[in-house]
């Protein structure tokens, strides 16, 4: 069985829907976030404090070597940014893994993340206008990465199980 790797900017879903999908096929869930915080026994804001980000993103991209590496089926959850750093998003073209966008709408991200962003260390400081700009800049300079997935998933208006039926029509 291929690989299945869920990506995309940050609030579009991708723990939420792996989740689901980990109940519904029976296939394990690994978050890349929480597989770096667990290997370096620190949490994701510490990382960028202390470290820096570029440091965060050679672990990440190590660790998401390592997550392609295991033999067994698995659903990676990236983080909102591993698709565009290092060669990444060439590793989501590979023929041993399924990688789907879940595409979301500035407004969709702005309303999910403003309620949430604490432990996201590049919004954490922003308020809503402030962060509405940074997203959509940001996801356009993101979006040539995110399109080098093999699916595209559109979430906006969608309901968890919309969405995790989308897959599993891809993977049918
Ligand atoms: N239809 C939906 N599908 C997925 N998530 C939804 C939906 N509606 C609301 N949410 C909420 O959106 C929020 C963001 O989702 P989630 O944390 O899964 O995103 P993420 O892509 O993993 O973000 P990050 O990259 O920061 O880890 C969650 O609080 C989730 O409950
Ligand atoms: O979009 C990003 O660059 C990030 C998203 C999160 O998943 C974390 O990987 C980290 O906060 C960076
Ligand atoms: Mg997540």
């Amino acid at each position: 069985m291929k690989k299945i790797i869920l990506l995309g900017y940050m609030g579009c879903g991708k723990s939420t829907i792996a989740k689901e999908l980990s109940k519904k096929i029976a296939v394990p869930f690994i978050d890349l976030d929480e597989f770096i915080e667990k290997k370096v026994k620190m949490d994701i804001k510490t990382i960028f404090a202390e470290k820096g980000e570029i440091h965060f993103r050679k672990l990440e991209h190590e660790c998401f070597v390592e997550l392609l590496n295991l033999t067994e089926p698995v659903i990676i959850g990236l983080g909102g940014g591993t698709p565009c750093y290092a060669n990444n998003h060439e590793l989501l073209k590979r023929e041993d893994v399924l990688s789907v966008y879940l595409k979301a709408s500035i407004d969709t991200l702005v309303s999910r993340l403003s309620l949430n962003k604490s432990n996201r260390p590049l919004i954490a400081n922003k308020n809503d206008v402030e962060m509405k700009e940074f997203i959509a800049t940001h996801l356009f300079e993101r979006s040539y990465y995110y399109n080098q997935a093999q699916y595209s998933v559109a979430v906006d208006e969608q309901t968890i199980e919309q969405t995790v039926g989308e897959i599993l029509a891809i993977l049918a």
